[in-house]
């Protein structure tokens, strides 16, 4: 199949929700002529993934990431515009689309809450008519990335957290899809499960050139996953393009403070930097020559100190909405 793996364009959607009116006679009146709002979730976001790309979509709370994610699955219809996940409209035919997709809510279970997760495999198993040898073989592959033999016995409600999700992600991805959406996925995990379940998702992209959409509050993710991010808010992308250029563009510049034993800069650094005190201080916007100068600097005898400073993740987005904000103010 040609062209991008996923693709929205002009997406909206509008939900319709009655409000209640208060006391008993609004009760009453709202029951024969109920009253409605509109919500408007995606105002209008367009954008496309290619096969084996990873895109972070991120944003504020409330910023319509979930439904957008919702309306390329095919669970919620777009109220305006058009989604195609490999080519297909995805509300169109759901069934065609789910064995294309995996997805997984981080804070919603898609198990079986009171089946061992193991026998929710057998029903998936049978659910997308995966033959035996070859469930066998995908099961053994994701236990052996996702440690799961250990607990996949118990029932969800029995499990951790870190347990459930990673059942949650084996259960998502049992049938080999291609596309795989992750809302959150290790949201509210311990930083050893973070940890495996984020070598899990570069495992796919990386390896088995899946395509992913991630969404995260989690920048520290942020930067060990994505290069390219789609920044959302209030429904509308505000930015689309990679990490890097996202920090240079928005960062207010980095510091990083060395001392030297010798007290001088020694060959081999990059630049020559500002002498303050017994330290130096090198500083830019580039975050590639940060990363320059920490690799020249982390593996010599003669650093005595040091400290590095500023653009936090967390502060360039705050920046870039704020900033996106006034403009469209
Ligand atoms: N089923 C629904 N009915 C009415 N409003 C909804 C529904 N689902 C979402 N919304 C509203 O749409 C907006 C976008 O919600 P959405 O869950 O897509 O945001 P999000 O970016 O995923 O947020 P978060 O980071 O908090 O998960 C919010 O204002 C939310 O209250």
């Amino acid at each position: 199949m040609d062209g991008p793996a996923i693709e929205a364009r002009r997406l909206r959607k509008v939900f319709t929700t009655s409000v209640r009116r208060p006391g008993f006679v609004g009760a009453l009146r709202s029951l024969v002529a109920p009253e409605r709002a509109d919500t408007v979730a995606v105002e209008e976001v367009s954008f496309s993934v290619a096969r084996g790309e990873l895109l972070a979509l991120l944003g504020p709370n409330g910023a319509g990431k979930s439904t957008t994610i919702k309306m390329l699955a095919g669970v919620l219809v777009p109220s305006d515009g058009e989604a195609r996940v490999a080519g297909q409209v995805p509300h169109l035919d759901r069934k065609v689309n789910a064995r294309r997709i995996g997805a997984v809510f981080g804070q919603r279970t898609q198990l079986w809450w009171d089946l061992p997760a193991v026998e929710s495999f057998t029903m998936l198993r049978d659910i997308f008519k995966i033959e035996q040898e070859a469930y066998r073989t995908r099961l053994e592959e994701l236990d052996g990335l996702l440690e799961l033999a250990s607990f996949w016995q118990r029932r969800p409600r029995q499990m951790s957290l870190g347990q459930r999700v990673r059942c949650d992600l084996a259960a998502a991805l049992l049938h080999d899809p291609p596309i795989i959406f992750l809302d959150e996925p290790t949201i509210g995990m311990d930083a050893v499960a973070k940890e495996q379940v984020r070598e899990f998702i570069r495992y796919q992209v990386e390896q088995r050139s899946r395509t992913v959409i991630l969404t995260t509050h989690d920048m520290a993710e942020v930067a060990r996953l994505a290069r390219r991010v789609l920044l959302v808010n209030e429904g509308r992308v505000v930015y689309d393009g990679g990490l890097a250029e996202l920090q240079k563009e928005y960062g207010s510049g980095w510091k990083v403070r060395v001392t030297f034993a010798t007290g001088e800069v020694p060959p081999g650094i990059p630049g020559p930097g500002e002498k303050v005190g017994d330290a130096h201080v090198f500083a830019g916007v580039d975050p590639t020559a940060k990363r320059e100068l920490m690799r020249s600097l982390l593996d010599r005898d003669d650093v005595t100190d040091l400290e590095t400073h500023g653009d936090d993740l967390e502060d360039i987005m705050a920046a870039v909405y704020r900033k996106r904000a006034a403009v469209t103010a």
